[in-house]
């Protein structure tokens, strides 16, 4: 079947991701300490997940680990404005600070989904940090803590940003609209 897709346009190239991260661990670090449990909302967040939680460990913060596996756009470009829940938290958090880790933060929906979820499995703080936030015309609740990069309003792939289910592995963030 012939792909009548548009092709990728480089938007951060995969050096200022590295910058991005290793600036946002820095930012981090102080305010957090090993026993928080960075939490990957999946499947997106994996890329910066795995490049933050390594960052963090360079400037001397090992932290825990878990996940959440939220899904509200499935293969569409807008959000369906309904989040599906696939997998809950792996290991308690009651008493714990949970850092919660996005590729990107659009109409908020997911964030404030994972973040009713940390509270109600009682976390101790619920701290949230997204690699990239679109822009809004509104503000969105609750914004993020920590932003890495500004990103434009299109639509992006790559560093886990997919176009139904590809492109996700892209070293690069592309637009592709
Ligand atoms: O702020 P929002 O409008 O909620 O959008 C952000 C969410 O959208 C994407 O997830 P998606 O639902 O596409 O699932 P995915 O992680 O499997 O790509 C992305 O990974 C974020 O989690
Ligand atoms: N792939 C992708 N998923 C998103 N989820 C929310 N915004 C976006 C986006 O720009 N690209």
């Amino acid at each position: 079947m012939a792909d009548t897709s548009p092709t990728p346009t480089v938007l951060l190239p995969e050096a200022d991701i590295a910058r991005i991260v290793a600036d946002l661990a820095d930012r981090i670090a102080p305010v957090i300490d090993d026993d928080t449990v960075a939490t990957v909302l999946l499947t997106g967040g994996l890329w910066f997940a795995a490049d933050l939680t390594r960052a963090l460990s360079r400037v001397g913060r090992n932290i825990r680990f878990d996940a959440l596996w939220l899904s509200s756009y499935g293969d569409d470009k807008t959000s369906r404005g309904q989040i599906n829940v696939y997998a809950p938290f792996q290991r308690p958090i009651a008493g714990r600070r949970v850092l919660i880790l996005d590729d990107v933060f659009d109409t908020g929906l997911s964030l404030a989904e994972a973040v009713r979820i940390a509270k109600e499995g009682g976390a101790s703080e619920v701290l949230t940090c997204v690699f990239a936030r679109k822009p809004w015309p509104k503000p969105r609740a609750p914004e993020p803590d920590f932003v890495g990069w500004e990103a434009p309003n299109r639509f992006l792939v790559g560093y886990g940003l997919d176009h139904a289910g590809s492109l996700r592995g892209l070293p690069d963030i592309c637009a592709m609209d």
